[in-house]
């Protein structure tokens, strides 16, 4: 079997998976509008290319919030990789690590967050989620920044569970995480607000992102709690169904931010056009969530390094043929609106 993009490693991870666990990683909430949207809306936004630049180089490299990766394409934090492959989370950090890259390791992870550390080579984050008890956040926070997490991605769209009716169809449920002694991880602290940024402030001298921010209004108060940084996100469709799509969201908070913070994108990247579109429409780098649980489940490591790969090389190509060759390049004129 030969792998020319991403999406060549979809069916091939599928049929190695467990359905039910399948089915976890790649379905949405409701009526899976808003998951089938995130890929879409790519389709509408189209290129103006410049001609005759000097593209003999083009360079992918870059830092995100100061540390140097090899392209402006971080992996997302997704749950449970053990599904994927025995070794988990480990084995994503290794192939992560070998394309250069950085890997945000999540808080529900088959894996926990020191083994987690301890096989990366390349930057980590640890994204977290906030449970009732403070006493499980104080806890994991200091271990990630004891265990060398550059930064925390504080995920803020799931104060409750979305409506994910293949797992209900599936009597599918999430185990514990090998990050704490919580039985059942859907249950978050669902009165948590802007408020609480201050105090996840006070725990850490770590930078803190906030993922899932869709609109200008959020980055806003992001912003005047105290986050470092911002990603524009919909959970990969699994939260709210019929949200606004990431790329319809990004140029409001790219413009609310005002250059005050990085802004980081996902939802729906596949190519190298998807991320040079994200990069044009202000993102200052992209996470990439379910491809890479595909390279994990069809060929681990290596599968993981070959799908950040693929992109990697897609996004120098467009690079290319956009007359783009330095990120810096890439800015707002070459979309057409
Ligand atoms: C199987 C799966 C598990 C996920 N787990 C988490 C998680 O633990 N924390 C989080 O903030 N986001 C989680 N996400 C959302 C991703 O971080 C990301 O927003 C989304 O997958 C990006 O879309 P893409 O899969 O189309 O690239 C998960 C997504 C998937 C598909
Ligand atoms: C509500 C806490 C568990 C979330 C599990 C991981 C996740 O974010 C997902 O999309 O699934």
């Amino acid at each position: 079997m030969q792998y020319f993009n991403v999406m060549d490693y979809e069916a091939p991870a599928q049929a190695r998976m467990n359905a039910a666990h399948w089915d976890y990683y790649a379905g949405g909430s409701g009526d899976e509008i808003t998951l089938h949207a995130n890929r879409a809306i790519f389709d509408h936004i189209r290129l103006r290319p410049r001609m005759l630049v000097d593209v003999t180089t083009c360079d992918t490299s870059t830092s995100v919030l100061g540390s140097p990766v090899s392209m402006p394409i971080l992996v997302a934090p997704t749950a449970q990789h053990g599904f994927a492959h025995p070794e988990g989370e480990c084995e994503t950090a290794r192939g992560v690590g070998q394309a250069g890259t950085l890997l945000t390791a999540s808080s529900v992870s088959s894996r926990r967050l020191e083994d987690v550390a301890a096989a990366a080579s390349g930057p980590l984050w640890f994204q977290l989620y906030v449970f009732d008890d403070n006493t499980i956040t104080v806890d994991v926070v200091q271990r990630a920044e004891q265990a060398g997490y550059k930064a925390i991605v504080l995920t803020v769209d799931v104060p409750r569970f979305g409506n994910r009716e293949r797992d209900l169809r599936n009597a599918f449920h999430l185990p514990v995480s090998a990050n704490f002694d919580v039985p059942d991880v859907t249950k978050l602290k669902p009165s948590l607000t802007w408020r609480d940024l201050a105090w996840l402030k006070s725990l850490t001298s770590l930078p803190i992102l906030v993922k899932g921010v869709l609109t200008g209004e959020d980055t806003i108060l992001a912003l005047e709690h105290g986050a470092d940084g911002i990603v524009v996100s919909n959970h990969g469709g699994r939260q709210l169904d019929g949200a606004i799509t990431s790329l319809e969201a990004l140029p409001e908070v790219v413009e609310a931010s005002s250059g005050r913070c990085e802004v980081y994108f996902d939802g729906g990247i596949r190519r190298g056009t998807d991320v040079i579109k994200a990069l044009a429409l202000g993102a200052h780098a992209v996470l990439v969530g379910r491809p890479v649980l595909w390279g994990l489940a069809v060929n681990g490591q290596e599968g993981v390094r070959h799908v950040l790969e693929l992109l990697r090389n897609e996004l120098e190509l467009a690079m290319a043929l956009c007359g783009a060759p330095t990120l810096k390049q890439i800015t707002p004129t070459l979309i057409r609106r």
